[in-house]
């Protein structure tokens, strides 16, 4: 995240406006430290034109593809079957991408290598996740297992690939129903759009394959809840936190306060956390 145009700020480039990316682009409008909000990415303009005109500096709408030639950050909140249209031409020209669909990363890993070859970065944030930190300083040394348990309420669930493929019906639910039971890697799959999180944690600790998950569908929460319990050689840690659903009821809001709080730390002279 070199490159700074001429007053010194980095720019900033949103993809999707929905229940992420509109909390970025208002706290990048309303001024996070040596960053200015330059483009933004939309599916249709005309659903996006109020909320973008109501910013204090309306961003420049592009496709997904040019994005890069517009900011020096391009920060993913799309489906993640947008995944490789946003990050490909953005990493190409050695842009750092944030990428929030995390889950999509597994199909796309060679893009981790075309960023490394074009001097482009793809940064993973905590996201709706706890404790990335405490996983990557683990993995340092050696961590023996990775687990984690995912509860989430029918709402937050409905529609993923592994519910309707397997027939499952979740609307009834009175009690919990383990849905999944198997790696992260395989849970990414069955539920693309609610397991970003274990992919994450996967990246940051032992990988997708060895990084072991359990998917509840739970009438009894209210919460997007996740458990990870981390046995290594130089800590055990368990860590839980209970996701106050966002407008979209898969999202947790904090995901975008992640974000926001990864964008902070760009420019910001204090850092706190690795
Ligand atoms: N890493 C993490 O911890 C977490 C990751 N996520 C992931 O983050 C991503 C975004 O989540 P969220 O904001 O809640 O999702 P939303 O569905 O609220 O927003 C996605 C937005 O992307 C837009 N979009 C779709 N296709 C395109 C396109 N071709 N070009 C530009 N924009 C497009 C949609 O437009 P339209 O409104 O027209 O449909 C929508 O506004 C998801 O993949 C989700 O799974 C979510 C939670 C936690
Ligand atoms: O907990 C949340 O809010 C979102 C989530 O599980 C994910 O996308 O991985």
């Amino acid at each position: 995240m070199t490159e700074r145009k001429a007053s010194g700020e980095l720019r900033v480039a949103i993809a999707g406006l929905g229940s992420i990316g509109t909390k970025i682009a208002t706290a990048l409008d309303q001024g996070i430290e040596g960053l200015t909000l330059s483009a933004v990415a939309v599916r249709d303009p005309a659903k996006h034109q109020a909320f973008i005109s109501s910013l204090r500096r309306p961003p420049t709408i592009l496709p997904l593809d040019q994005l890069g030639e517009a900011a020096d950050i391009v920060v993913e909140c799309a489906p993640s079957s947008q995944l490789r249209a946003i990050v490909e031409p953005a990493v190409k020209r050695g842009r750092a991408a944030v990428v929030v669909s995390v889950g999509g990363l597994l199909d796309n890993f060679d893009l981790v290598d075309l960023a490394r070859a074009n001097g482009g970065r793809i940064i993973v944030p905590t996201g709706a996740l706890i404790g990335l930190d405490a996983v990557n300083a683990a993995a340092i040394g050696t961590i023996h297992s990775v687990k984690m348990v995912t509860r989430k309420p029918i709402d937050g669930l409905k529609g993923a690939p592994f519910i309707v493929q397997n027939n499952i019906d979740i609307d009834n639910l009175r009690e919990p129903l383990k849905l999944f039971e198997g790696t992260a890697r395989e849970a990414a799959k069955g539920f693309p759009a609610n397991v970003n999180v274990a992919v994450a944690l996967s990246l940051a600790g032992i990988g997708p394959d060895r990084t072991r998950m359990q998917v509840w569908a739970d009438p009894t929460v209210t919460r997007n809840v996740h458990r990870v319990d981390v046995e290594a050689d130089s800590a055990r840690f368990s860590m839980s936190i209970e996701n106050i659903p966002s407008e979209n009821p898969k999202t947790g809001i904090i995901t975008a306060l992640s974000v926001i709080a990864l964008l902070r730390k760009q420019r910001a002279t204090l850092c706190v956390g690795t």
